[in-house]
């Protein structure tokens, strides 16, 4: 029998994607593995980086035209998955967090009620025990008054609280793997560092893969074993530490962001001009 540690959770080769037939593609021939492990995706705005994370999720507007000649989550082929199976798979194998709570948890539903609704949708559990696991998971996620958050609504509670309702939600049926897209970009910069805590915490405790999507190269680097840099739809290259950067788009990714160990008065710009994309084309 294959090492369930060893077996890739997400496997992806060679995917495109394309917003409408003869367009330019969003996604260029991009291949990676996910295990259970942490990897990022690194780029400036527009390389791809969410288009492929909504790939997988399969979460892509209609317009968008997906090939791949592999992308599968545990071995099961995605692209052949109906919505209805999709839908059953979202939250409970695979799990997304986007970049704000506000956004991602519905506004007319408390807290406690959306957590325990995941734990119907995902766990088969009701009443009592749905509540249970939705303040179990809610003190998991270090909410030190889960009570009182159960009866919130989401607009009644801050973006790093958001955050960890979302994570607590996520979570909750331990799934594969989790995409998780700028997670902590919409969130107060005191508490960006303590949601990524948790959110390694809870992936390493629950033996999932995670894949961080990011503009902050150095934030990427201090969470995930490795780190695939985009570039214009495609990966021009994986790092599994920053100092093995050779592409001069990925130093000038590192280049143009604060280095809290070594402040400098102007940070570097991108220079388009100097850069030698042939690679990446
Ligand atoms: N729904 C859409 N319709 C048409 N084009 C799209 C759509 N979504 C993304 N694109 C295009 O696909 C390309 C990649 O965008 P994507 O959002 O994946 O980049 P990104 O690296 O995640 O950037 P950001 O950090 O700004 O989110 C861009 O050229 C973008 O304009």
């Amino acid at each position: 029998m294959q090492d369930r540690d060893l077996q890739p959770v997400l496997s992806v080769k060679e995917l495109s994607v394309r917003f409408g037939r003869g367009a330019v593609p969003a996604v260029s021939n991009v291949s990676f593995d996910v295990g259970r492990e942490r990897v990022g995706i690194v780029g400036e705005s527009g390389s791809g980086k969410s288009t492929t994370g909504r790939a997988i999720m399969r979460l892509l507007p209609p317009a968008a035209v997906v090939t791949a000649e592999r992308l599968d989550l545990g071995g099961d082929p995605l692209l052949a998955k109906s919505e209805r199976q999709m839908g059953a798979l979202r939250g409970k194998d695979i799990a997304l967090i986007m970049q704000d709570p506000r956004y991602s948890l519905n506004p007319v539903l408390s807290i406690g009620k959306q957590i325990a609704e995941a734990a119907r949708l995902h766990l088969g559990l009701r009443g009592k025990p749905a509540q249970d696991a939705a303040r179990a998971m809610l003190e998991r996620v270090r909410i030190t008054d889960p009570e009182r958050v159960m009866a919130l609504y989401p607009h009644q509670i801050s973006g790093g609280m958001g955050q960890r309702v979302m994570i607590a939600m996520m979570l909750l049926a331990r799934p594969k793997l989790v995409v998780a897209d700028e997670p902590t970009s919409a969130l107060d910069v005191s508490v960006r560092k303590d949601v990524l805590l948790l959110l390694d915490e809870l992936v390493r405790e629950n033996n999932s893969g995670l894949l961080l999507i990011s503009h902050d190269i150095r934030m990427v680097a201090a969470f995930c074993e490795r780190i695939i840099v985009m570039y214009a739809g495609r990966i021009i290259e994986t790092l599994t530490s920053l100092e093995e950067a050779r592409h001069p788009y990925t130093r000038g990714l590192i280049a143009a962001l604060p280095d809290p160990k070594n402040p400098v008065r102007r940070l570097a710009v991108l220079d388009r001009a100097k850069l030698d994309l042939e690679a990446a084309q």
